[in-house]
């Protein structure tokens, strides 16, 4: 038997997101975003479904935290709706919005767990989206401004801010692969998307700097792990590729200042280039106190010639499957966070989403989701193993305190330790809700 120890200041949370949970879509002056948009156009959702409800954590916030007290985590990270504290995105502030996610944040700290506030996880209100969205550079200001509601209303109660929550999905699988909000398929129009999510989150870093708001700021890319099938140069070429549309492309701007070449070049080569002004590389590039992490899964893969945006393609490496179709790969969990540790230098980084979805099944009153702890506990073994190699690593969030609104796939999708019946919404802690509140409780585990 061997015992997993973890640091005794080791941060241990849980994650969720706005447009995921809350529900009260139209509640209380908040506007439209465009995931409300895109969610109530058929056809963009699996049973046309949308997060007009979602949990109802908006009605619910008393018995959600309750669930985060017992469950004894010391982080929460949340997000804001954009929309629900300024509806039209600029302008008038809507103050019972705003007074809800006081309400959430005087709750935790009432209850000793530190909120880790994320700004933006996708909601872009709509009305900015009619004026062109993320292509549109005003949208920028238009996110400072937004942030610095925020800074200026919870400054000294929120000490753990995120700019951006997965830019890769808010701007190349929303508007490339078009499987989210809003829905384009233009390659040019994701890449002008990424650089105005990179430009806004460096401006929000310099706001935050300007304003000296307490605590620490930094973002939370996703990232994936392609493991080369082989040693020629093709397949690890091809691999670096398909990694660097995650890594590279949104962390070589912010700590090295610049894009990658190897990716800028194969992109150019397509006619694609960066809407790229003065002095754009140096707002970006602003110091961040932390890097988020979201990891998921990763993939054994290869050169294949005309095979996608980066001529790679993924090989069944015969490994489990979670039921978001995703290969169980924690090794390439430990291969990312080593890559990162040496491309960027040991910067403080937290994992801000590792999680796995399961069809679970409400038997007797219990959820029985004994491959979600097995899922955990590979990874918090492969994180343990980063924490041997030095890498700097502060702290954990499972996605998702609850089962939610899982975007395309609805409520098909269930990523939660807390199952949610959508009928009646009653929640129910699954057995790895009560693993989770073991290991925060003891700080380790054995295998
Ligand atoms: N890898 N190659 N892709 C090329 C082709 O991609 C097609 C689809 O791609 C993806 C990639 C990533 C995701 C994803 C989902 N979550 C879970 C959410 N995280 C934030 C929180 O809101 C959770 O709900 N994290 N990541 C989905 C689809």
């Amino acid at each position: 038997m061997s015992v997993i120890q973890f640091p005794k200041d080791f941060v241990w949370g849980v994650a969720t997101s706005a447009y995921q949970i809350e529900g009260a879509a139209f509640e209380d002056g908040r506007g439209p975003s465009i995931w409300d948009t895109f969610s109530h156009t058929p056809g963009n959702i699996i049973d046309d479904e949308n997060g007009d409800v979602a949990c109802d954590s908006y009605h619910r916030l008393d018995e959600d935290i309750a669930l985060l007290k017992e469950l004894g985590v010391n982080s929460y990270r949340f997000s804001v709706s954009w929309p629900r504290v300024i509806p039209d995105g600029t302008g008038k502030v809507n103050k019972k919005g705003l007074q809800y996610y006081e309400n959430l944040v005087d709750q935790l700290l009432e209850h000793g767990i530190e909120p880790m506030c994320t700004l933006y996880h996708w909601d872009l209100p709509q009305k900015l989206e009619e004026k062109g969205g993320w292509d549109n550079r005003d949208t920028i200001d238009a996110f400072v401004e937004y942030a610095n509601v925020m800074f200026e209303r919870l400054n000294g109660k929120v000490k753990r801010w995120i700019t951006l929550n997965e830019p890769w999905c808010a701007s190349f699988l929303s508007h490339y692969i078009g499987e989210h909000a809003p829905g384009n398929q233009d390659l040019q129009l994701a890449v002008n998307v990424a650089h105005h999510l990179l430009m806004a989150h460096g401006k929000t870093v310099q706001a935050f700097r300007e304003l000296a708001v307490e605590g620490e700021i930094g973002y939370a890319p996703n990232v994936t792990w392609l493991e080369p099938y082989s040693r020629k140069s093709e397949d690890m070429e091809a691999c670096r590729r398909g990694n660097g549309w995650f890594i590279e492309w949104f962390m070589d701007p912010v700590f090295k200042g610049e894009y990658p070449a190897f990716l800028t070049n194969w992109f150019a080569d397509k006619g694609i280039t960066i809407p790229l002004k003065d002095g754009d590389l140096e707002v970006i590039s602003q110091p961040v106190d932390f890097l988020g992490i979201n990891y998921y899964n990763g993939n054994l893969a290869r050169h294949k010639a005309n095979s996608g945006l980066f001529d790679v393609e993924n090989i069944d490496a015969g490994y489990d499957k979670t039921d978001f179709d995703w290969f169980i790969y924690p090794d390439g969990f430990y291969s990312v966070l080593l890559y990162v540790k040496k491309r960027y230098g040991n910067i403080p980084v937290y994992i801000t989403e590792n999680g796995a979805c399961y069809d679970d099944v409400v038997e007797n009153g219990r959820v029985r989701d004994e491959q979600r702890i097995a899922y955990i506990k590979k990874h918090l073994i492969a994180l343990n193993r980063c924490l041997e190699s030095g890498v700097n690593i502060k702290g954990y969030h499972v996605w998702s305190l609850l089962d939610n609104f899982e975007w395309a796939y609805g409520y098909t999708k269930r990523f939660g330790i807390v199952h949610v019946d959508f009928q009646t919404l009653k929640r129910i802690p699954k057995d790895s809700y009560y693993w989770y509140q073991k290991l925060i409780r003891n700080n380790w585990f054995t295998i």
